[in-house]
């Protein structure tokens, strides 16, 4: 079972958005949304989506093109309205607030990253940080403070007078998450942002991303159409088709219990011993002391050239022992065979 340790920050209640001729018209019921999208001439680009997203995780929404992801983000930033469902963040309907309360939300609780970054290309680094800071009205002063920190924590400092066009797509969408962090918003949306990237440059944002999200705990929803992305990221994963939520679960729940074949195809093609936690496949320690010990959050191939002169004790947090694994222990959990795990 997933547990969700934390307070909701962000609920999405029976969320559908159908396009089509009148399309942008709230239906008044659940009856009313199912006969339009029932009828033919309308598309329901999401289909009776719900979920919740603790404070502090990165929640990744991952599917295939045209699966919904984008339309689900679109959604519960409000950049779009749904048909029907109500989207609640800290408790707060953002369905039913006024255009101007939306507003003040969007200005301090939300930030954004796109996938092509959607920088002014006349501006600096530091302009294009400093412009959601100017539209919601901060001070020069205030302004100068929040963009000197943000190129601080994505490494932009040296770069602060530079144009986009100077940069390089990896530099260009660091600009991209320090514009979105400028604000001090506890919330982000982070909108397939490394998709444009060659692999090495992602990897390289994907670990920065985790970096900071070591120290400053937001709250993110990441849309990505890659599967490894999602488990490498990702405190848990909502997989979509066609409009609707197959599974959702930790990378670990989702690789080893998948809800469907759809969701099984897209786990056939990752490496499990980078997503499984030793913790996981850990039998009961059968000594109380040993030569080499990991941690029970390690995942098994951190662990797995440790093995070879016999088990390896596992700790918890707390460096107390838990348990122990093995070199077969993994190779039953990669195989499927979880047999004899604790
Ligand atoms: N404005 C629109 N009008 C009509 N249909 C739309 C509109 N926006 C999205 N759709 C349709 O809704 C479905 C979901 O689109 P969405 O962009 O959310 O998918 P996605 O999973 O984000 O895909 P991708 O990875 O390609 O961005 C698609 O079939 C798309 O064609």
């Amino acid at each position: 079972m997933t547990q969700i340790p934390r307070k909701i920050r962000l609920a999405c209640r029976d969320i559908w958005k159908l396009y089509g001729p009148r399309g942008d018209r709230p239906a008044a019921s659940l009856d009313e949304v199912r006969a339009r999208a029932a009828g033919g001439r309308s598309f329901a680009a999401l289909s009776g989506v719900s979920l919740e997203i603790a404070e502090g995780e990165i929640f990744v929404v991952m599917g295939l093109s045209g699966s919904g992801k984008s339309t689900l983000l679109r959604a519960m930033a409000q950049l779009i309205r749904p048909t029907f469902g109500t989207v609640e963040l800290d408790g707060r309907d953002l369905t039913a607030m006024s255009a101007r309360d939306l507003r003040r939300v969007r200005h301090y609780d939300m930030g954004m990253v796109f996938q092509h970054f959607g920088l002014l290309p006349h501006l600096s680094v530091a302009g294009n940080i400093a412009l959601p800071l100017k539209v919601r009205g901060d001070s020069a002063a205030a302004r100068d403070q929040a963009v000197a920190q943000a190129m601080e924590l994505t490494g932009l400092s040296a770069m602060a007078e530079r144009l986009p066009g100077q940069l390089s797509g990896g530099q260009q969408q660091r600009v991209g998450l320090a514009r979105a962090l400028a604000a001090g918003p506890g919330l982000l949306f982070l909108d397939e942002p490394f998709s444009a990237l060659d692999p090495l440059i992602r990897r390289e944002l994907q670990d920065e991303l985790m970096r900071l999200q070591a120290s400053l705990h937001k709250t993110m929803i990441f849309v990505t159409h890659d599967f490894s992305e999602a488990v490498r990221i990702g405190d848990r994963i909502a997989i979509m088709k066609d409009g609707r939520l197959c599974q959702v679960g930790t990378p670990e729940e989702i690789v080893s219990q998948p809800a469907d074949d759809y969701v099984r195809s897209f786990v056939a093609g990752v490496d499990l011993t980078r997503v499984i936690r030793c913790a996981s496949v850990a039998r009961p320690a059968s000594r109380t002391d040993y030569a080499l010990t990991v941690r029970g959050d390690s995942r098994l191939h951190e662990a797995a050239g440790l093995m070879a002169a016999g088990p390896v004790g596992v700790l918890d947090g707390e460096g107390r022992l838990i348990g122990e694994v093995d070199a077969a222990a993994v190779l039953a959990a990669v195989s499927g065979n979880r047999a004899g795990a604790a």
